[in-house]
C-alpha cells in the first residue's frame, strides 16, 4: 500500500502518500495503542458519498475515550478530513482508514499524551471477502483463539492493539484453507468474525450476539433496521458453535465486509449451502441503501460534493 500515489490526510495536511511516514520508534508500532475506523464511500446517482461518517467518527471518539488517548482534533475536522482526501484522490467509491497513533516522542509503556498523530487515508477497496463470497459464500472454521474477555481488552474500542487476536485467527483460517475464523467468547459462546459481526437466521427469526463480546458494528446496527422493515425479528441472544451448524442462513457484516453469505463452517454445510433467501434480501437492500438507492436513508449518506 505504501507505493501508491495520491494524498493522505496527515495532522491536518493532505500530504503526499509516499511521505506519509512515521519513525520506527513509533510508540504505537511497539505497543499497539491506537485506534482507527474503518469507513466506506460508494458512488451514488448524486455523486460519492461516504456512509454513516458521523457514527463512525463518534465511534473513533469513544475508542480514544475508552483507551485515554486525546485525540488534538474536532469530530468536525475528521469528518471534513473524509470529505478533503476522498475528493483529493478523485475517488469515487473508497475505503477509508481514519487513524490515532502516538508518535516517536518517547519509548516506555507510558506514552506521551499530547504526541497523538492523526491519519485519514483512503483507497479503493472492492469486496473484502470477495465478490464470489458476496455472491456464493464463504467457507468459515471455529478459531483455536478466543475473542477478547470484556475486562482484559476494551471490546467496544476498536483499538490496534485488539487486532493481534484477529490476526492470529485470521491466519490459522486460512492456513487450514478456509475464507475467515468466527471466534468465541471466554465463556465458549459465538461472539464475531476477526472483523465482522456475525448473524443466524433459524425459522425465520434473525438472531446476533449481544453486543458484550463484539464490536458495535455499524453495518450489525443497519442491518437491524433493514430486518424490522422487512419483517423479519431480530433477537439477540447467546449462540453456540452447534446452533451454527443446523442454522438455515449465516452471515458477517462489516464496513469491509458488507454482508457477506456463510455458506460453511468447520466443514458443515449451512443450510442450502450457498446465498439464504433472507441474505439476499438483507443485501440487496444494504447496497439500496449505501448506494443511494433508498431515499429512506438519505441521512446516513454524507454526500462528497
Ligand atoms: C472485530 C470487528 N467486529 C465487527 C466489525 C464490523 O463493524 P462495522 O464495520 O462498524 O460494521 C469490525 C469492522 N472491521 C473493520 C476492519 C477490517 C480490516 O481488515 O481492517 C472494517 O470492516 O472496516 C471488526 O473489526
Amino acid at each position: 500500500l505504501s507505493d501508491r500515489d495520491g494524498k493522505i490526510w496527515y495532522n491536518g495536511e493532505l500530504v503526499e502518500w509516499r511521505n506519509a511516514q512515521t519513525h520506527v520508534l513509533t510508540h504505537t508500532l511497539h505497543y499497539g495503542m491506537g485506534v482507527f475506523e474503518g469507513v466506506r464511500a460508494y458512488d451514488t446517482p448524486k455523486g460519492p458519498a461516504i456512509f454513516r461518517l458521523g457514527d463512525h467518527t463518534d465511534r473513533l471518539f469513544n475508542s480514544a475515550k475508552i483507551v485515554g488517548i486525546q485525540l488534538p482534533f474536532t469530530k468536525e475536522q475528521i469528518n471534513q478530513a473524509h470529505i478533503d482526501v476522498v475528493k483529493a484522490n478523485g475517488l469515487k467509491s473508497c475505503y477509508f482508514r481514519p487513524m490515532a497513533f502516538y508518535g516517536s516522542f518517547k519509548l516506555g509503556i507510558a506514552p506521551k499524551p499530547d504526541d497523538v498523530q492523526v491519519i485519514v487515508a483512503a483507497w479503493a477497496w472492492g469486496a473484502y471477502l470477495g465478490e464470489e463470497g458476496l455472491r456464493k459464500g464463504i467457507r468459515c472454521k471455529i478459531s483455536s483463539f478466543t475473542r477478547h474477555h470484556p475486562n482484559i481488552t476494551m471490546i467496544k474500542a476498536k483499538a490496534n492493539g485488539n487486532y493481534m487476536n484477529s490476526i492470529m485467527a485470521n491466519t490459522e483460517a486460512h492456513q487450514g484453507g478456509y475464507d475467515e475464523a468466527i471466534l468465541l467468547d471466554a465463556t465458549g459462546y459465538v461472539a464475531e468474525g476477526s472483523g465482522e459481526n456475525i448473524f443466524v437466521i433459524k425459522d425465520g427469526k434473525l438472531f446476533t450476539p449481544a453486543l458484550d463480546v463484539a464490536l458495535d458494528g455499524i453495518t450489525r446496527r443497519t442491518v437491524i433496521e433493514i430486518a424490522k422493515e422487512i419483517g423479519v425479528e431480530v433477537i439477540e441472544k447467546r449462540i453456540t458453535r452447534d446452533e451454527l451448524y443446523i442454522a438455515d442462513e449465516v452471515f458477517f457484516t462489516g464496513t469491509a465486509a458488507e454482508v457477506t453469505p456463510i455458506r460453511e463452517i468447520d466443514n458443515r454445510q449451512i443450510g442450502i449451502g450457498e446465498r439464504g433467501p433472507i441474505t439476499t434480501e438483507i443485501q440487496k437492500r444494504f447496497f439500496d441503501i449505501v448506494e443511494g438507492r433508498n431515499p429512506a436513508y438519505e441521512h446516513y449518506l454524507t454526500y462528497v460534493g
